[in-house]
């Protein structure tokens, strides 16, 4: 993306953002309201940029043609994401995968190969309103991947579930990234050092910093006290940096 701009009404939501992605998986970390939202929202080509040129697998997706096939070929989990409680966990995911036109022959099986990477096969004809909030996400990433997506968008996967299932959703966040482009949105730092290959640090509507988890954490330096582990610091010393912009061009990778 090139110049990327989104306003909501008053705000900038996103200020001129020069962006480009490839495979592998990429933590979008920032504050609240820093414009993570707003970016994924532009990249799952829900919401129109109100300035700048966005490119995804080699489509202008201004174009809605183009948009339309780029759509079959992403995965998108909203922050909030709208679902039928009435349906079981199996009717739903195949659900969206006749909105995302998968062949119907192929759907049975890629249904339930994305309900066994979420680890719900033993709940798959189970109704989505007798669900945990934990398991609800879990639906909410089988959705997401049923396609085999090229692009995975996730803004925020993580909240709700429980420890042991991030450690799981990292892993298969790992394993997702082998192959495809696997963009995060989060807020939690530990997911991105223990699953990103790359860290995107967004702060009011501009990017402050890129790099790998591990180069952020060498940022932080020794404990003094502004975070609890190495990326933790890291995270503040790059936000104090862009917002100090002659400490920036010290840091910046
Ligand atoms: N629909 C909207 N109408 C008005 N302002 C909005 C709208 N959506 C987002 N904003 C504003 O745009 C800015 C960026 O919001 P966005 O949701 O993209 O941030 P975020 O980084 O995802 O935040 P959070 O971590 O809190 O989810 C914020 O100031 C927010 O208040």
């Amino acid at each position: 993306m090139t110049g990327l701009r989104v306003r909501h009404r008053r705000t900038m939501a996103l200020d001129g953002v020069d962006l480009a992605f490839g495979p592998g998986v990429h933590g979008l970390l920032g504050p609240n309201a820093a414009g993570k939202t707003s970016l994924i929202r532009v990249l799952a080509t829900v919401a129109a940029p109100s300035d700048g040129r966005v490119e995804i697998l080699g489509e202008d997706v201004g174009d809605h043609r183009r948009r339309g096939r780029v759509r079959g070929r992403l995965g998108y989990l909203p922050q909030e994401f709208g679902y039928y409680p009435g349906f079981t966990v199996r009717e739903f995911v195949s659900y969206v995968a006749w909105l995302k036109e998968m062949p119907a022959t192929a759907t049975p099986a890629a249904v339930e190969r994305a309900v066994a990477r979420v680890g719900l096969t033993d709940r798959i004809d189970a109704k989505i309103r007798t669900l945990s909030g934990g398991m609800i996400r879990r639906v909410g990433i089988a959705q997401a991947i049923v396609n085999e997506p090229h692009i995975l968008l996730f803004d925020e996967p993580t909240a709700g579930l429980d420890p042991e299932q991030r450690v799981e959703f990292r892993a298969l966040l790992r394993r997702l990234g082998a192959d495809a482009t696997v963009i995060v949105s989060t807020h939690l730092v530990e997911d991105v050092a223990a699953a990103c290959t790359e860290v995107t640090l967004v702060d009011a509507g501009q990017i402050a910093y890129r790099g790998t988890p591990g180069a952020l954490a060498a940022l932080g330096g020794s404990d003094d006290g502004s975070g609890d582990s190495a990326i933790e610091r890291g995270f503040m010393a790059a936000l104090r940096a862009h917002r100090a912009p002659s400490a920036a061009r010290e840091v910046s990778p």
